[in-house]
């Protein structure tokens, strides 16, 4: 299935960048899984990289923090390139990866005080930085307890703790809120929103919409190993002015149902989703005047309507027109 997608369109680049990739490019075997990446982040700036699972998030972020080698492009951190002999560079960098890497027997605060002393923090620094790290993290009140005593979410918070310690110039966060329940995904996002004021550069990677949207101040959009857009969220949702998601939610043969819309000429992309495929989510234009020729053809292709939703234009939106498939969870 094919949308209209349009060439890359990108924001002003981030001047004078805490982090600059230039053309990153990782193949494993015959898989191209990130292809020609360029990207920066200023000081104090949170860029979200936007994608479904397999897009290139994982892959791009391990090359920016020096854990794999890119085959072809660079990374620079605070003007400094980085590789995976790059030691005093890679001091710049807290790395938040998706699994949970803690100490279940140590408490909280032993936790933070063991991250800090692998990079040799003199000790009184690390004790003021280690009160400090709780407040943002907002644990200040489990310090003693032990890890295996908190909940999922607490851990997540304690697992970016970790990378916070030693005061990196650049965090970067890989998928940080993937199963953890809503109230924790809104700590987690809070202390998220603290770190730019802090001035850090933060890249953060998800594939839910609403937390690009929420926490980031630049947002690149990937898919198949490609950047296919960057910008605000503003910037990018103009890209989809006067489109709208329409989301029809039906039985049959959606598929076909799908591949029919297609054909109809206001309509710019459109792909079957919902969590048992039971939903059909198009682009189109003017979603509110086209709504009665959708609902004919769901009515010639057999398919029984159950619920309509007509969205205004999102990044989920901006996904779907420039990748012609939803953003899936
Ligand atoms: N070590 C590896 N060996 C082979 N293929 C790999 C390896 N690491 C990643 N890939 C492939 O590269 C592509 C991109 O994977 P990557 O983990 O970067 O995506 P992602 O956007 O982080 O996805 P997720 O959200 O599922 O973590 C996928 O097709 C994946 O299967």
């Amino acid at each position: 299935m094919t949308a209209a997608v349009r060439p890359k369109e990108t924001a002003p680049p981030a001047a004078g960048g805490v982090l600059e990739c230039s053309g990153l490019t990782r193949r494993f075997g015959p898989r191209t899984a990130v292809d020609d990446v360029s990207l920066s982040v200023a000081p104090g700036e949170t860029y979200g990289l936007l994608g479904p699972n397999g897009a290139g998030k994982t892959t791009t972020i391990r090359m920016v923090c020096g854990l794999l080698r890119a085959e072809t492009g660079t990374v620079k951190v605070a003007g400094q390139p980085i590789g995976p002999a790059a030691g005093a560079v890679k001091r710049l960098v807290g790395y938040v990866p998706q699994d949970v890497a803690l100490y279940p027997d140590l408490t909280v605060r032993e936790n933070l005080r063991f991250f800090g002393r692998l990079y040799r923090m003199p000790r009184r620094e690390l004790d003021r930085r280690v009160t400090e790290v709780l407040e943002l993290i907002d644990l200040g009140s489990r310090a003693r307890d032990r890890v295996d005593s908190l909940s999922g979410g607490m851990r997540r918070r304690l697992n970016i703790g970790a990378a916070l310690v030693h005061s990196p110039t650049l965090l970067v966060l890989d998928e940080p809120t993937v199963g953890v329940d809503p109230q924790s995904r809104h700590a987690i996002l809070e202390s998220v929103s603290r770190f730019g004021e802090e001035g850090m550069a933060v890249l953060y990677t998800t594939h839910y919409m609403e937390e690009a949207e929420r926490v980031c101040d630049r947002v690149g959009i990937i898919d198949r190993g490609r950047l296919v857009a960057e910008g605000t969220t503003r910037e990018l949702v103009a890209l989809v002015a006067g489109r709208d998601r329409v989301r029809l939610t039906a039985g049959g043969d959606l598929k076909a149902y799908a591949e029919a819309c297609l054909r109809l000429p206001r309509v710019e992309a459109a792909d079957v989703t919902g969590e048992h495929g039971e939903m059909v989510e198009t682009v189109v234009k003017d979603g509110r005047s086209l709504l009665p020729e959708l609902l004919d053809l769901a009515h010639q292709c057999q398919v029984p309507v159950r619920s309509v939703e007509i969205v205004e234009p999102d990044l989920e939106t901006v996904f779907l027109h420039l990748t012609g498939t939803a953003l899936r969870e």
